[in-house]
């Protein structure tokens, strides 16, 4: 039961040394494997683990890869950062999904001077400035937003209405006003919607040349706006940005690589925090006494502030706001439970067993599960936060009131991935995403017309859900 595929019997395995491999999840179609279940998200998993138990094997789209699913797994992953890398894939995927030259992106400068530099200018202490002019253009992108809608409000897709003010917002305070955000939006959304394909290593050539071709409108449109922007605004850049192009240019690579810098910080900015805003206000909506309670809180802290203003509240240093606004942060913080579904990578380096201890139930669970060297583990970090044995019976429901008073201590939550990947940008996602919800709720009204967002289910293990559907009246 545990060791057949129905479709490949190559797969059967026999145990080696007395300890199995992880099951194989059965699948039908070739290449294509499970890829359409794994659509189902959250039923699919929970399907899977009762049946193979917490570490499974799947095929999908050419590729078979380990996955593990409890807390406890993914912190023995994470941890192992030795034997299970992360670095290589980090430096394939600049070439691969962002375009950069191979041989660069394999080259020492990335492990030692590149990585290293970005994480450094994404700390706290660096994106002080950064955050203040992300809150400076926040309140003039909603000024205007509020002078459009008028006093008779105005029927806009509320989706697209908050990610173009999140987006101006964010690109500008990276890349200064004089990228053209707006007019590179269409070839950002396309690159986007090619990101999962340029990600799969094992499409044959000629099924992502589409995607490829998307990606170089990109980065053509980049490269026509660096080579004439200003020294002043070269100056103005993120620090982390900036580290990028100074470290590339000192290597001698050419316009390309810096255009794939660009492309892949402006993916890491714009592909997630949106979202999360989005579903942050979306689901306020869609439950009233949470959006009165937090409208009372934004309120009654700018009555304490001076000046009394909602700017005063936007420009507050970042590690002020969680305990300024703490239902706000439990909306942020819940918001992000309920609605990231990544799927982090490691590639394992030398032959090793999961200690059995790990292992709650299904096969291995008295010897251990052997890892061979080279295997790709994936950490499912949507699973534990979305289960009930971790968050209780109403886990599946979207509720901040588990976020407050310590009520979320010692669960599951790994929205920033975890270990050596663990996501650089989440200082400034968490400044973003809270002065934006307390901006747009403190100056909109908004009725429902219709409500059909949803999560798009073929959008898999890349971050912040991304919603489709729904119209709204604000
Ligand atoms: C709510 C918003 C965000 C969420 C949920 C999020 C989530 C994540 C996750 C889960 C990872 C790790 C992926 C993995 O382990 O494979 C990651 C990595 C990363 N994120 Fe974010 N992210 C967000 C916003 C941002 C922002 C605003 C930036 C800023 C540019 C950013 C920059 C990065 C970078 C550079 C990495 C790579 C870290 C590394 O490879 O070592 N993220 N993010």
């Amino acid at each position: 039961r545990f060791y057949h595929s129905h479709f490949a019997p190559t797969f059967l395995e026999k145990p080696e040394g007395g300890v199995p491999r992880p099951p194989l999840v059965a699948d039908w179609v070739p290449f294509v494997g499970n890829a359409l279940s794994m659509t189902r998200g959250d039923a699919f998993w929970a399907g899977v683990i009762r049946r193979y138990g917490p570490v499974v094997r799947v095929r999908a789209m050419g590729e078979v890869r380990t996955f593990v699913t409890t807390p406890g797994l993914i912190s023995y992953v994470y941890k192992n950062s030795r034997n299970f890398d992360f670095l290589h894939f980090r430096r394939s995927m600049s070439s691969q999904i962002f375009g950069q030259n191979a041989n660069h992106a394999q080259s020492d400068a990335m492990d030692a001077i590149i990585f290293p530099g970005h994480h450094k200018n994404m700390q706290p202490g660096s994106i002080a400035d950064l955050i203040r002019k992300y809150a400076d253009h926040l309140e003039g992108g909603l000024k205007q937003a509020v002078e459009a809608v008028g006093d008779e409000g105005k029927v806009v897709d509320l989706g697209d209405h908050m990610f173009d003010i999140l987006y101006e917002s964010s690109a500008k305070a990276f890349f200064t006003p004089s990228f053209p955000a707006a007019a590179f939006k269409p070839s950002f959304m396309a690159f986007d919607a090619a990101f999962p394909l340029l990600n799969l290593a094992a499409l044959p050539a000629i099924a992502r040349r589409p995607a490829e071709k998307a990606r170089d409108e990109a980065l053509r449109i980049i490269e026509e706006w660096w080579v004439d922007i200003s020294d002043e605004d070269r100056q103005q850049l993120a620090p982390s940005m900036l580290g990028m192009v100074e470290a590339s240019e000192a290597e001698g690579w050419p316009l390309r690589d810096i255009a794939a810098f660009f492309l892949s910080e402006i993916w890491a900015l714009e592909a997630n925090a949106p979202y999360a805003g989005i579903w942050a206000v979306v689901e306020l909506l869609r439950n009233p006494s949470a959006l009165t309670r937090l409208r009372t809180e934004i309120t009654d802290v700018i009555a304490t502030l001076s000046p009394p203003t909602l700017s005063t509240l936007l420009h507050k240093p970042q590690p002020e706001l969680p305990g300024l606004l703490p239902y706000t942060n439990a909306v942020f913080q819940e918001t992000l439970r309920y609605h990231v579904d990544t799927l982090s990578l490691r590639v394992v380096q030398s032959d090793c067993v999961i200690p059995p201890n790990l292992l709650s139930g299904g096969i291995g669970a008295e010897t251990g599960l052997r890892l061979h060297k080279g295997e790709q583990v994936i950490c499912a970090t949507r699973v534990p936060m979305v289960n009930e044995e971790e968050w209780g019976a109403d886990a599946g429901k979207w509720n901040p009131e588990r976020f407050m008073k310590g009520g979320a201590a010692g669960r599951s939550m790994n929205p920033f991935g975890g270990g050596v990947s663990m996501c650089e940008g989440r200082h400034f996602a968490s400044a973003e995403i809270l002065t934006f919800i307390a901006a747009f709720t403190h100056l909109f009204d908004a009725d429902i017309l219709s409500d059909t967002m949803k999560a798009n289910p073929q959008r898999i293990g890349l971050g912040v859900q991304q919603p489709m559907g729904g119209v709204t009246r604000i």
